[in-house]
């Protein structure tokens, strides 16, 4: 076995970051539709989460945005002329075509893609599958640039396998990482794969939610365990409870998060709870007693708590071997019955034993907490070192990106701004900066020409 250890890769905030409620189905997004909102907050905001952890000791990387508005989506779409006349012509006839071309939802990188281990694939190597995102126009037109900005920063064909996002059509709806977790002992050791589907495609028995859609086919998450070639008896599926989607969970992460031999999971999470333990220790073998189920009963936290606080859609990272740090956003502090909550658990006698608390509320304000905005890879110190080093979080990069950001960012977005053909260049002359900071190449279809 190989030492490795899980980096944390968060998707930086960008230029346009807006309010437009794009999201049926993410209360926090529909809520908020009309704010205005504060890009330069918002990027500073992750910037701050990102170094806390990297002064903390863990690997922490940095994702860049997608170039938004993305004019060659509204190009497709029938708006043409130059690129101030498609902004002018979205904004006139379909005013949220071009919110949606605008939104910089990329910054959740947990929807990025699903990420294995070498530790857990055929061929030893960290396999990437970007999520189409199909559910959502708006992010459905991520996955292309989010592949060319993974295989820039994980470049080197030894160590990492890029592959394509799957079909976009709902039958492989998938959300990547914010419906898949992993289990083991040790980093480097083979894991559990664990993924959480919404819906099944192909068989009309397996029960669906009724209000809001079920962005994840299990069929979906069965196609990235074949190309990731892991091992059958050591990937788990289970079925999201329909209730909690129509409750707002739009994704599994907003309700359970696993690490090592950790699940902190809700007892309403899944439709079957006893089938989840089962199967996970049939996964994990020998030494049952080691794992820690750790559920949460809606006697102590409701749905509805939990999707206003964002308690599970928190990073637990392992400080060593018996200790983790629950990493959660500012609003657990304002729910009592969350707050109470989390004090008991790091009180108590399980591997979770200390919260840090970081304001998120520009992000979370569309539905993203801790979690979203990260996405987790675990490498060896070969793979470590073979990923691109100038996407990797420390205090040079940082200083570097918060006056990148003080350079370029507004601090006030509203939707008519988002026609504005300034916003455009300032966006791409932001972005363009910053693939030579990070040294991406082209990775923009504006710097293709
Ligand atoms: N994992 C968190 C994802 C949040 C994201 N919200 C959004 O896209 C909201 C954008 C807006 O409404 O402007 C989503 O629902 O996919």
């Amino acid at each position: 076995m190989n030492k490795a250890n899980e980096a944390n890769f968060d998707g930086l905030v960008g230029p346009t970051h807006n309010y437009s409620g794009l999201s049926f189905g993410n209360v926090a997004s529909l809520n908020n539709v009309d704010q205005p909102s504060n890009p330069k907050e918002a990027a500073k905001q992750g910037l701050t989460k990102m170094k806390a952890l990297a002064d903390m000791g863990f690997i922490q990387g940095v994702l860049a945005p997608h170039e938004r508005p993305h004019i060659p989506s509204l190009r497709r779409l029938g708006f043409s002329g130059s690129d101030a006349q498609v902004l002018q012509q979205a904004s006139k006839h379909a005013p949220k075509i071009l919110a949606a071309a605008s939104s910089a939802s990329c910054m959740w990188t947990a929807n990025a893609a699903t990420v294995s281990p070498s530790a857990d694939t055929h061929d030893g190597r960290v396999h990437f599958t970007p999520a189409n995102l199909v559910n959502k126009f708006h992010r459905s037109i991520e996955h292309e640039t989010t592949g060319a900005i993974l295989a820039a920063t994980f470049n080197n064909a030894e160590h990492f396998a890029h592959h394509q996002a799957l079909p976009s059509v709902d039958h492989f709806g998938d959300e990547g990482a914010a419906n898949h977790t992993r289990f083991s002992a040790e980093y480097g050791q083979q894991g559990i794969e664990f993924f959480v589907y919404g819906m099944a495609a192909f068989d009309s028995s397996v029960p669906k939610p009724s209000r809001f859609p079920a962005r994840h086919t299990l069929e979906a998450s069965q196609a990235v365990a074949r190309m990731h070639g892991l091992t059958d008896e050591k990937v788990v599926y289970a079925q999201q409870n329909p209730a909690v989607i129509d409750a707002g969970v739009f994704h599994n992460d907003v309700i359970a998060v696993g690490n090592r031999n950790a699940h902190f999971y809700h007892q309403e999470a899944f439709l079957d709870t006893e089938k989840m333990q089962k199967d996970i220790m049939t996964a994990w073998g020998d030494n049952p007693e080691t794992f820690h189920f750790i559920e949460v009963p809606s006697q102590l936290v409701s749905v509805e708590e939990c999707v206003k606080s964002y308690l599970f859609n928190s990073q637990l990272l392992s400080r060593n071997a018996n200790d983790m740090t629950i990493v959660v956003p500012g609003e657990c502090q304002n729910i009592p019955a969350v707050w109470e909550y989390l004090n008991s658990l790091v009180a108590g006698q399980g591997p979770i034993n200390q919260v840090k608390v970081y304001d998120l509320k520009q992000s979370m304000s569309n539905g993203g907490g801790p979690a979203c905005l990260r996405l987790r890879v675990v490498l060896t110190e070969a793979e470590h070192a073979a990923v691109n080093p100038h996407c990797l979080m420390n205090d040079a990069l940082y200083a570097t990106l918060n006056q990148w950001v003080d350079k370029h960012y507004r601090d006030r977005l509203i939707e008519k701004d988002l026609a504005d053909p300034q916003l455009l260049m300032e966006s791409r002359t932001a972005l363009d900066e910053l693939t030579k900071i990070m040294q991406l190449g082209s990775v923009y279809d504006f710097q293709k020409g």
